[in-house]
Formats: C-alpha cells, sequence, structure tokens
C-alpha cells in the first residue's frame, strides 16, 4: 500500500516514509497524454450559498484522475457518514444540487461539466429500474433514448445481460419485482455498461445486498471492469469493499469533507473471498479503519 497525504498541489511531495505506508507521487506512475479523465481544483459545495441554513457539504477539495491508455482506475471513496461522498459524485455526475460546486472547477476529460452527459453513467443503491419494463427494456433503455433500432438494441442487451451473469432466456422478460436485489443491481450495471460510459459512478451500489451476494457482485464487477476499461468511482461505507476493489482509495474527512488521503492499493487480482482473509489486506483495512475512525474523533471532540 503505498500513501499520499492530499496537498494542495496533487503533484507535490515524492518518497517520505510516513507510518506504515510510503508517501509517493501517484501521478508519476502514470502516463498522461490526454486531459485528466477527472480533475478537482478546489472544489467547495455549499448548499443553499448564501441562504440562513447554508450547509458545507464538502470544502476545498482537490485531486486528478489521469488518462491512462488501456486502463481505467478505479477510485474506492472513504469516509464518515454524511462528509460529502454522495456529493462529489453527483458533482462529476452533474446532478443538481450538487451540481455546480460553489467554488472550484470539476472537470471530465478536460472540459469543465455544465450538467449530464453520456460520457458518464451512474449505478445507486436503491434498485433504480423502471418497474413496468422487463429486464431487457430496462436494460436497452438508454440505446432506445439515443434511437438506436430495436433489433440492435436488444441484440446489446441480450449481450450484456448475459455479460452481468444473468440468465438471458430465463431473465430477459422478467420485470423487476420478479429479481432478487442481486439480480436488480446486475441489471443496473448492464444498462450503465451497455451505454459504453468513459467514468462510472457507483454509489453503495451494494450496500442492501447480503454478504455472500456482495463478494460474488464484488468479483463480477471486477471482471466487468477489466473489459470496459472505464474510469471507476466507488462510494462505499465498507472498508474492506473499497480496499479490495480500488486501485485507490480516497479517504474523506467528516463533514465538511475534505480529501485527507490517497492511498494506492494492490489491485484485485484475486478473487474477493480470497484476498480479503489475507493478513496483509486485513492490515491495510485496519489501517484505513484508524484512519477514519481518527477523523471521527475529530469531529466528535469539535476541533
Ligand atoms: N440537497 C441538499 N441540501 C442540503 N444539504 C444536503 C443536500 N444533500 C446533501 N446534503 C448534506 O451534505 C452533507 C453530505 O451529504 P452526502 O450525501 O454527500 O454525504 P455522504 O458522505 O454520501 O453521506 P452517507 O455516508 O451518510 O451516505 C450531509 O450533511 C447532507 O445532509
Amino acid at each position: 500500500m503505498s500513501e499520499s497525504a492530499v496537498n494542495p498541489d496533487p503533484k507535490a511531495d515524492v518518497g517520505e516514509t510516513v507510518g506504515i505506508s510510503k508517501v509517493m507521487d501517484v501521478t508519476s506512475l502514470q502516463h498522461p497524454a490526454d486531459a485528466p479523465v477527472v480533475e478537482f481544483s478546489g472544489v467547495t459545495k455549499t448548499y443553499d450559498h448564501g441562504k440562513p441554513n447554508a450547509f458545507t457539504a464538502i470544502k476545498d477539495i482537490s485531486f486528478v484522475v489521469e488518462n491512462v491508455h488501456n486502463h481505467g482506475e478505479f477510485i474506492g471513496i472513504l469516509g464518515p457518514s454524511g462528509c460529502g461522498k454522495s456529493t462529489i459524485l453527483k458533482l462529476i455526475a452533474g446532478l443538481e444540487p450538487q451540481h455546480p460546486p460553489t467554488f472550484g472547477s470539476v472537470t471530465v476529460l478536460g472540459k469543465p461539466v455544465t450538467g449530464p452527459g453520456p460520457d458518464r453513467g451512474m449505478v445507486f443503491q436503491d434498485y433504480t429500474s423502471f418497474d413496468n419494463r422487463t429486464v431487457l427494456d430496462n436494460v436497452t433503455f438508454g440505446l432506445e433514448c439515443k434511437g438506436v433500432p430495436r433489433r440492435i438494441r436488444e441484440e446489446l442487451g441480450r449481450h450484456w445481460i448475459d455479460q452481468v451473469g444473468l440468465d438471458v432466456k430465463n431473465d430477459q422478460y422478467k420485470f423487476p419485482h420478479q429479481l432478487s436485489g442481486g439480480m436488480r443491481q446486475r441489471v443496473a450495471i448492464a444498462r450503465t455498461l451497455i451505454l459504453k460510459p468513459r467514468v462510472i459512478l457507483m454509489d453503495e451500489p451494494f450496500g442492501a445486498l447480503d454478504p455472500q451476494t456482495r463478494l460474488n457482485m464484488q468479483d463480477l464487477l471486477v471482471s466487468l471492469w477489466r473489459k470496459v476499461e472505464a474510469t471507476v468511482f466507488f462510494v462505499t461505507h465498507s472498508i474492506e469493499e473499497a480496499v479490495y476493489l480500488g486501485d485507490r482509495v480516497y479517504v474523506l474527512s467528516s463533514s465538511p469533507g475534505t480529501l485527507v488521503r490517497e492511498l494506492e492499493v494492490e489491485p484485485p487480482d484475486r478473487p474477493a473471498g480470497d484476498m480479503q482473509r489475507e493478513p496483509k489486506f486485513r492490515e491495510t483495512v485496519y489501517y484505513v479503519n484508524d484512519l477514519i475512525a481518527a477523523e471521527e474523533a475529530l469531529k466528535q471532540s469539535g476541533v
């Protein structure tokens, strides 16, 4: 595990040893040929800015996710409840009222975010399928909106239903109420991936699933992510999940959220159930757990 204590200049600080890890400039490991996939520069979000009930959710957040060819990075976002994790995702998505930021800039592929766009897809915790549409019609919804002819979109839809581990023959004409929670999230993932977004924003997508289904979904996500080469931002309350899935883990402070640590962690090259039992993995989880606990203690003490 490598660690970058986050600096206002994310390209600063190389080589000092801190705690159990080495501070390093993670951006120097990459080959930025193009504009960064996502860049936050001094981003602050104050809800109801200028009103008596104004509330600052995140403060002065800066980070850069470089555009690495043939590899979309996987960023896990962790932090105490209410620290602004979803706010960050929705700023990238361009969704109101999180968008626009109160101060600072959010760019995707070098362009300021002005609203939602097809280059970014989102998967939420709540099962967001349309109840009155079949699995196939849910998965192909985005293509239908783009005017893709029925035959082509249904062919692609069946491909993605298969890719997310559903049974095309048995499941394609089912309605969401006939599916388990895990199956519904598979539909949500297929519906997002079929549109080939460059950035995938996932907000606690497995939060409502039982532990075994969650591990299965983590394995599925890793195998799909390798195929689609998208950059994934993944918000979770599970430290294990973020450390397992992430190339990097961002740890936020308690509210107002600031970015306090950027950790580079081992890639998920073993099945979730195996890797998450390994002593080295557990050590990283305890380390991150202590970081978050320290942030929560700071909040409680009012510092
Ligand atoms: N539309 C809004 N208007 C006002 N305050 C908001 C709005 N959306 C979020 N907040 C507040 O901003 C803070 C950050 O919310 P956000 O949902 O981003 O946090 P989070 O880290 O994702 O939370 P959790 O871990 O509990 O899901 C919270 O205190 C929340 O109440």
